[in-house]
């Protein structure tokens, strides 16, 4: 567990963190989004003792990062997949981390293994790509077996391929037990892996929520439903907290029933559907909308339009 208590970091007169409280629990992914220099990169270095708080504390289980004897094995970090030294292979940079802490070379081979780095462990780490850093440096952060693991933007750099490996490790992580965190400025990439959100704007907490609220209150979802007997449709499906509205002579939009009901009550009453929609919600529109004033570095022109996702 991480808890971050009116964790605070000023550079000047510049508050990059300004009283942040947080829970990172076990056995969830906490998404930790912010837009660029929203101070998210400062308050996970304030976590593992590489910047010092100006006020307010962090605690990883139960007592600050540097308390602990053997670091590695409460909480494993990727914060900075480049920092290696170049000239050493992928398995020498893993085996020196592991000496540390006097982890086997049993486990080295595990996660060089887990992050499908086999074919290329004896190859030195300055000719890897970014995509190769980052699986090495999420090896890294795995090699202590740790209870927590913290990743700072972990998808940066991969392909596809690789983003799904990203996702699929950190959800089985997290089914393990284990209290994972992980950095990012994508709203919808950070919905598809997290159970959790803390979103940050000029260092301050905006939301702290589970990504199904986010979901809902970015507006639900809607079903968009499409009959030959839409009329009749409309009114079978009439009730307290439905909404529908129609762009069609043949189309619906409804709120309040998902998917799976609306094609019941259709059955039910033999009405033909031709299309049964899920609507998804545009996750990054919610996002820009919530962290708009936040944005330190706006592009031009400023105001991006919103679209469905
Ligand atoms: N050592 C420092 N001295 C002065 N200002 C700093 C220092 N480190 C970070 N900052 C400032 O703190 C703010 C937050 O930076 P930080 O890197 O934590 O943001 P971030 O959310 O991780 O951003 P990004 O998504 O771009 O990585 C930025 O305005 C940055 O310029």
């Amino acid at each position: 567990m991480i808890e971050a208590r009116e964790l605070t970091k000023r550079y000047g007169d510049k508050t990059v963190v300004d009283h942040l409280s947080f829970t990172v629990k076990p056995g969830e992914v906490t998404g930790f989004l912010g837009p660029n220099g929203a101070g998210k990169s400062t308050t996970m270095r304030m976590i593992i003792g590489l910047d010092s708080p100006t006020e307010g504390s962090v605690t990883v289980n139960g007592r600050s990062y540097a308390r602990h004897a053997a670091p590695l094995q409460e909480i494993g970090t990727l914060l900075e997949a480049k920092s290696v030294h170049p000239g050493r292979t992928a398995v020498n940079h893993l085996m020196a981390l592991a000496h540390t802490h006097g982890i086997p070379r049993r486990r080295v081979e595990e996660v060089i293994e887990l992050a499908g780095l086999t074919s290329v462990a004896g190859k030195r780490v300055g000719a890897f790509s970014l995509g190769m850093g980052q699986r090495l440096g999420i090896a890294a952060a795995l090699l202590g077996d740790p209870g927590i693991v913290m990743l700072d933007e972990p998808v940066n750099g991969l392909d596809p391929e690789g983003v799904l490996w990203v996702r699929n490790l950190l959800r089985s992580l997290a089914e393990e037990g284990r209290a994972v965190m992980l950095s990012s400025h994508l709203m919808s990439e950070t919905a598809l892996i997290a159970d959790h959100l803390v979103i940050i704007g000029r260092g301050r907490l905006l939301a702290d929520t589970t990504v199904d609220d986010f979901v809902q209150d970015a507006g639900g979802a809607g079903v968009k439903v499409a009959s030959t007997e839409a009329r009749r449709l409309r009114s079978v499906l009439a009730g307290p907290d439905v909404t529908i509205s129609s762009s069609t002579d043949e189309e619906l939009l409804v709120t309040g029933r998902d998917a799976r009901e609306i094609g019941a009550i259709a059955a039910q009453h033999g009405v033909p559907l031709y299309e049964l929609t899920p609507q998804s919600v545009s996750l990054e529109a919610a996002f820009m909308d919530l962290t708009r004033d936040a944005v330190e570095y706006h592009s031009a022109p400023a105001d991006t339009e919103r679209k469905a996702a």
